[in-house]
């Protein structure tokens, strides 16, 4: 299902594990920072209006999305939190980097996810422009920060 067929903000809550009990880091990276910043606000709400506790969010800024993976990773690895959101927005330019940073910063997390004991969510957009970043960080989309969110608590409570 596209994107555009769903509303990323969409959730029910009585379906939702209370959050409470975990913590949670959240990567931001300042690249498109005004997509960036929208798609935190989504994650931080959803994650309060879940039951999280604001002590408990942990927020880093990293440069760019390329730079996600390793501020994911240190960390998962210094920081006692449950789950990692990576936030980004990635946009086509004139050249070929798009694919380059989509493609490493897509793997990266995964490798994440494969290789580590906690889950790393990815909620970076990588959009053909500005207009379908708006449209998915706050806009008529939705928020796939919150959806990240979402995901994040989901992924925390498996299997309890
Ligand atoms: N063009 C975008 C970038 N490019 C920067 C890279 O992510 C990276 O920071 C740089 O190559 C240095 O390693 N990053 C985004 O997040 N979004 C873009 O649209
Ligand atoms: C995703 C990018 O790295 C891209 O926005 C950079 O723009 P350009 O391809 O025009 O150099």
């Amino acid at each position: 299902m596209a994107t555009a067929a769903k509303n990323l903000s969409a959730y029910d809550k009585s379906t939702i594990p209370n959050a409470k009990n975990f913590l949670f880091g959240i990567v931001v990276s300042e690249w498109n920072s005004e997509i960036t910043e929208g798609l935190y606000s989504g994650a931080h709400e959803a994650l309060l209006d879940c039951g999280a506790l604001e002590k408990n969010i942990l927020r880093w800024n990293v440069p760019g999305s390329f730079e996600l993976t390793f501020g994911c990773k240190k960390m998962m690895t210094s920081q006692k939190v449950d789950a990692v959101i990576a936030i980004g927005s990635v946009i086509q330019g004139e050249t070929k980097h798009f694919d380059f940073v989509c493609g490493a910063t897509a793997q990266g997390i995964m490798d994440l996810n494969v290789n580590g004991e906690i889950p790393v969510i990815f909620c970076v957009l990588t959009d053909n422009n500005l207009q379908q970043a708006q449209e998915r960080s706050g806009g008529k989309h939705g928020n796939k920060g919150t959806e990240a969110a979402i995901a994040a608590i989901k992924m925390v409570t498996l299997g309890i």
